[in-house]
């Protein structure tokens, strides 16, 4: 028997957030069942919390659950919980107010909102704002019902709603305990977003994709049911768990086989390979967050195109709420994957709102001291997982060195570079710094497209011969941070191919003679180039090539300036350095026949091809190429005829 229902009106603002509901604000709707779902399981929580509490109470918790039922002729959806459950006074205060004096603010900014031009954008962050739980049933429903009994309590209330100015209540005698609400669907329309929800494939991709980790297990009738035999009865429906609820972050470490963690890491990243590493995070305090993150094996075909995708899922207490959050992690790091589960943030976070949030940038920040002191555990235990990570992401990692000041320190420390030390492996900066020589105190470095091409470069005889150490560094990024890099553990860095360099401990007064024979020569020959070049000087980094050429300290190199033309910011090339070899026969020549035939025209075109073979030396092309193979054809065909 039932009582007679009554009606109520909804409070204006209850009303005003229905019109906006039904009006649709959000353009996903499918989020109806995320925030459903969520109300369940909080119901779920809420009863085990009082059962815990208060055992006398009288109830049944061994077997709590969801259950969702789909009606394809009646077009209804009804979800169902057995947990705490509304007294009436609670269906009244909290399904037909609202209670939340936030969410009447909300309203009434959004209606401000959508009043002004500009309303779109306003909108959407606005929503992000507030949460709307139950209300959202009315996005995809026309009329909704719910039904609920408070655990303990013997009566139970129906409430039901076309969504207008009105409800009705009324009490029932007999009802289990917990909540169902019946959703009287709107028809299907695709375009509208408005999906078909009694569609049990439609809504099992739904929960799955946002409530696959609620601890509950949510259940459906079983998709696969056999056919009856000729005139048997139909067998009762079977009920089978739609989400996988393995939120392995919420479980102790010790719980959880690497199996477990390296399935997950393929769900969420489509890998086909295991992670390279696991790396766990358990904030407590006024923040509180769970991270589980992966460093893959494989970089993604399109980690450096710019559309990119960073690989970590943010859920707010095990709700799925979004895929490639970047505000989480800084882009270097936008090869880590996994999932950060907040308890803070609402449900429907929107990212304007990450992207201001304080407290987001500090979960940044701990995430991104956590991922580094990782890749700085593997580099220090386990050097071949490192190597292989730094094959694959040494160069993304790279990028930190220009956007993340405050780690730039970490960064360097875990970073690793090809060294005239090991033909094979690379050295770390920290290595390199403990071999240094004697009265070495810089860290030489020379920057070109590959370990050969570098070897091969004029610039690196005299430290050949020397036996110092150089760092090759072949990643164009390289370029780019060692230009501004000041130091590291107080040694500055000095690329070989820059500046003057003086190795050698040759007498004073051999070099002031050296100077004194080659002066004349260097001035004319100068004055031959004066439009290509700066200065010329004599060489302390050659040994065998007669000539290279050289930036100064402060001037950038032609693959920087290059670099910067790619960027769209060009920056101006300022004339450089040509030093000579001294010792070199053709230096050398140069000088006596200068001296004896200062006029001859021939010799000032053995100056530009000294010149322009110095550039060919270090992979620059000279000005006009043709102009220099002809020079240069001529000149060895008059040798021949000698
Ligand atoms: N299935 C349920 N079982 C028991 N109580 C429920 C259930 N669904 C909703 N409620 C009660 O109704 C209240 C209002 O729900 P509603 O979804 O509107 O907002 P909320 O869940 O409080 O906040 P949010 O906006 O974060 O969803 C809930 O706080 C809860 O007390």
């Amino acid at each position: 028997m039932t009582t007679q229902a009554e009606s109520y009106e909804f409070q204006v603002e209850t009303r005003q957030l229905l019109q906006l509901m039904i009006n649709s604000i959000y353009s996903d709707k499918d989020l109806f069942l995320r925030e459903l779902i969520s109300n369940a399981s909080d119901a779920l929580d809420k009863l085990r919390l009082e059962r815990f509490n208060d055992d006398t109470l009288d109830v049944d918790t061994s077997d709590l659950h969801i259950r969702i039922d789909l009606d394809a002729t009646e077009r209804t959806l009804t979800i169902s919980d057995n947990g705490i459950g509304m007294s009436r006074d609670e269906v009244v205060n909290l399904i037909g107010k609202i209670a939340n004096s936030g969410t009447a603010e909300f309203v009434r900014q959004l209606k401000e909102a959508q009043k002004e031009a500009e309303g779109e954008g306003a909108t959407e962050e606005l929503i992000g704002r507030f949460g709307v739980g139950f209300y959202s049933s009315f996005m995809v429903a026309d009329r909704v019902t719910l039904i609920t009994r408070r655990a303990g309590q013997a009566e139970a209330t129906r409430w039901e709603s076309a969504g207008e100015a009105t409800y009705t209540i009324e009490a029932l005698e007999e009802a289990p305990q917990g909540t169902s609400i019946t959703l009287h669907l709107k028809p299907a329309d695709p375009e509208d977003r408005l999906f078909d929800y009694t569609d049990p494939r439609k809504v099992r991709e739904i929960v799955t994709r946002y409530s696959d980790f609620i601890t509950w297990p949510i259940r459906m009738e079983a998709l696969q049911v056999p056919t009856p035999e000729e005139g048997e009865e139909p067998p009762a429906p079977e009920f089978e768990t739609v989400n996988s609820r393995k939120a392995l972050w919420t479980r102790p470490a010790s719980e959880v086989t690497d199996e477990e963690y390296a399935e997950l890491y393929k769900r969420i990243s489509h890998d086909w390979n295991d992670p390279l590493e696991t790396i766990r995070l358990n904030i407590e305090g006024t923040l509180q967050y769970q991270a589980l993150l992966f460093l893959p094996e494989r970089a993604t075909a399109n980690l450096f195109s710019p559309d990119a995708k960073h690989g970590v899922q943010l859920y707010v207490n095990r709700v799925f709420v979004m895929d490639d959050a970047e505000e989480l992690l800084p882009p270097y790091l936008r090869f880590v994957k996994g999932v950060v589960d907040s308890q803070d943030l609402a449900l429907n976070v929107s990212r304007e709102i990450l992207q201001q949030d304080r407290q987001i940038e500090s979960m940044r920040k701990r995430l991104t001291k956590r991922v580094l002191q990782s890749v700085k555990g593997l580099a220090a235990n386990e050097p071949e997982k490192y190597t292989k990570f730094w094959d694959e992401f040494g160069r993304v990692l790279k990028e930190g060195l220009l956007q993340d000041f405050a780690n730039r320190d970490a960064i360097l420390e875990v970073s690793s570079f090809l060294t005239t030390h090991d033909p094979e492996k690379r050295t770390s900066l920290r290595d390199y710094v403990e071999r240094m020589q004697e009265g070495q105190d810089k860290i030489y470095f020379l920057t070109g497209d590959s370990r050969q091409a570098i070897e091969n470069s004029p610039y690196m005889e005299a430290f050949r011969a020397k036996e110092l150490e150089v760092l090759l560094l072949t990643d164009p990024i390289d370029e780019v941070w060692v230009d501004g890099m000041p130091e590291f553990d107080g040694k500055q860095f000095q690329s070989v191919a820059k500046g003057e360099i003086d190795l050698d401990e040759k007498e004073e007064a051999e070099r002031e003679e050296q100077k004194e024979q080659f002066s004349g020569l260097l001035t004319w020959m100068s004055g031959v180039l004066t439009e290509d070049v700066k200065e010329v000087r004599l060489s302390n980094r050659l040994t065998t090539s007669p000539a290279c050429v050289v930036s100064d300290e402060n001037d950038a190199t032609p693959t920087l300036v290059n670099l910067y033309r790619a960027m769209g910011q060009p920056i101006p090339q300022e004339r450089r350095i040509l030093e000579l070899n001294p010792k070199h026969a053709l230096v050398e020549g140069l000088r006596t026949a200068h001296e004896a035939r200062p006029e001859d025209p021939k010799l000032a075109e053995t100056v530009e091809l000294v010149h322009g073979m110095a550039l060919l030396a270090e992979g620059t092309q000279p000005d006009d190429p043709a102009r220099f193979v002809n020079l240069l054809a001529t000149q060895l065909g008059e040798s021949l005829n000698k």
